[in-house]
């Protein structure tokens, strides 16, 4: 499990960690690590590359202008192009000069290698203009054979909210970024997120000193994998769990059909239908139970409602039913525009068995009565503590948050599954290792994760649809597993 920590968590490790030891030595260590990176993206053909420093007033430009000393030491060509003279870290310029570097106002004709020491965790708001036009500038350069230049940020890219991941304007786009002590918020979550590129973490001592619980989780491959249910030789299908499917309806049948898709590829031994898509569903998925009405359904071990199901009193009823057993539920779509109604709202939070809310957007802003905003994990977590359910909000990097406080970041998000019915899906899986057994958040999180999975492995046949990314949730788990 990877872990993300704010900036004031980080700077109060960075401060334990100083008191212990020498001035300037976090800086170094951290340069030491930027420049063997910056070596490796140039193949190791330091010797007369072109490097270009984008120099900012802070203690990123610190780093990024020692950095550029050690690869000037190697034979680089470095240009440290200072943003603000009068505040620039002297020191390192200093050290710059001495290995053969130099200041120069603006970029020289041949660029390699791009280094963004513009801002780093000091950051506020978007790139200011002289910045922004520094890095136009030097983005239009060239490299030794006429490339693109290679843009390695500093800590983080230039221009992100660190502890939101939000972008406001101007900002860097990385091909790697190399962060020092710990990641933060802007590399797992928000717009920010892909414009780090590739991450590297350099340890730098930090960890140690940093608070047990972190702001973020993100889960990697063997954590999911581990977190999938086991099946052994005892199982029949009920141990394994049933799940109930209570979304569609004569209207949308194709709903009822891609959430009970999505519940048959997770972990449930069994999935049952409840609804007016019955008969769609039995005909697309033979090995569904399937009944009309949600009281004739039978045992369950989780519940997935929403939708496709419509907001007619029919809908709200099945919402109701299900609200009121004592059994976990993933609310999703059409059951979220129902819980807007006040008493439907009161039932959900009179509940202590587990619920899962999956909302889009504009679904989250109809509950909460607010848009996610910039710090899309503060929304996440302040609705989770408002309904006492996880949520699981949904988008490129889709946030998971608990009542208690917990977040976790889903990695594997890809455009590909913004098509409409992908969502569907991702209820019934959600749903399935539910009933499986999984903790509402790890089973929210698992099922993003593979569902992210599954829309990388369908888009690598051509454009997606929903069905594609359901037939792809199997393989996916088999790659994980196997
Ligand atoms: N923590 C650690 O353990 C370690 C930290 N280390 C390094 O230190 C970095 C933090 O350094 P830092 O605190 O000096 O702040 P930093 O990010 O350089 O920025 C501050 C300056 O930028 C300016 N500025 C602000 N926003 C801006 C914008 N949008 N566009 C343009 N400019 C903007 C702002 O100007 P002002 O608002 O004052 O006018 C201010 O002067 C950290 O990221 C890491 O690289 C490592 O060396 C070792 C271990
Ligand atoms: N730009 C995007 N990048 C990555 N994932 C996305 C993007 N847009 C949507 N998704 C994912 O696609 C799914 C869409 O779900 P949803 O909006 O409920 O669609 P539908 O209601 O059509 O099923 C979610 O899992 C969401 O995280
Ligand atoms: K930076």
């Amino acid at each position: 499990m990877r872990q993300a920590w704010r900036v004031a968590d980080v700077r109060s490790a960075e401060e334990a960690l100083m008191a212990h030891l020498p001035a300037g030595t976090l800086m170094q260590r951290a340069a030491a690590g930027l420049a063997r990176r910056c070596a490796l993206m140039l193949d190791q053909r330091v010797y007369g590359a072109g490097v270009t420093l984008l120099v900012g007033p802070g203690n990123n430009g610190g780093d990024a202008l020692y950095a550029g000393a050690m690869l000037a030491r190697r034979g680089a060509s470095v240009t440290a192009v200072v943003l603000d003279p009068e505040r620039v870290h002297q020191a390192g310029l200093k050290a710059l000069r001495a290995a053969g570097g130099r200041a120069a106002a603006t970029p020289p004709a041949t660029v390699d290698l791009i280094v963004d020491g513009i801002v780093g965790i000091g950051a506020k708001g978007g790139l200011r203009s002289g910045a922004a036009t520094a890095l136009h500038r030097t983005l239009e350069r060239r490299g030794r054979r006429g490339q693109r230049p290679v843009v390695v940020a500093v800590d983080v890219p230039s221009g992100v909210d660190v502890d939101t991941g939000n972008v406001e304007g101007v900002a860097v786009r990385a091909d790697v970024t190399v962060t020092f002590g710990c990641l933060k918020p802007a590399h797992v979550v928000g717009p920010a997120a892909p414009l780090a590129g590739e991450l590297e973490l350099v340890d730098i001592g930090l960890r140690p000193w940093l608070r047990t619980d972190p702001a973020i989780l993100v889960p990697d491959r063997a954590d999911i994998a581990r977190a999938l249910p086991k099946h052994g030789p005892g199982d029949e299908k009920y141990t394994r769990g049933v799940v109930g499917i209570a979304t569609g309806s004569a209207t949308y049948p194709g709903a009822a059909i891609l959430s009970t898709w999505g519940a048959l590829a997770g972990p449930a031994g069994l999935v049952r239908y409840a609804g007016s898509a019955r008969e769609a569903v039995v005909q697309a998925h033979p090995s569904v139970i399937a009944t009309d009405r949600l009281a004739d359904a039978g045992r369950v071990q989780a519940w997935v409602v929403g939708s496709g199901l419509g907001t007619d009193d029919a809908a709200a009823t099945a919402v109701r039913m299900v609200l009121a057993t004592s059994l976990p539920v993933v609310l999703d779509a059409d059951a979220l525009n129902l819980l807007v109604d006040g008493a439907m709202a009161d039932l959900m939070r009179g509940r202590s068995a587990p619920m899962v809310l999956t909302p889009h957007d504009r679904e989250f802003a109809r509950l909460a009565g607010e848009e996610p905003g910039a710090d899309r994990v503060g929304a996440a977590l302040r609705l989770a503590a408002h309904t006492n359910a996880v949520v699981l909000l949904k988008g490129d990097r889709t946030i998971v948050a608990t009542p208690n406080g917990l977040t976790y970041a889903n990695p594997t998000g890809t455009a590909a599954l913004a098509t409409g019915g992908t969502g569907d899906v991702l209820a019934g899986l959600l749903g399935s290792l539910l009933a499986g057994g999984l903790r509402p958040e790890v089973a929210a999180i698992t099922a993003a994760y593979l569902h992210g999975l599954a829309g990388r492995e369908a888009a690598r046949h051509g454009p997606v649809t929903a069905p594609d990314v359901a037939a792809a949730l199997r393989p996916v788990q088999a790659a994980l597993t196997g």
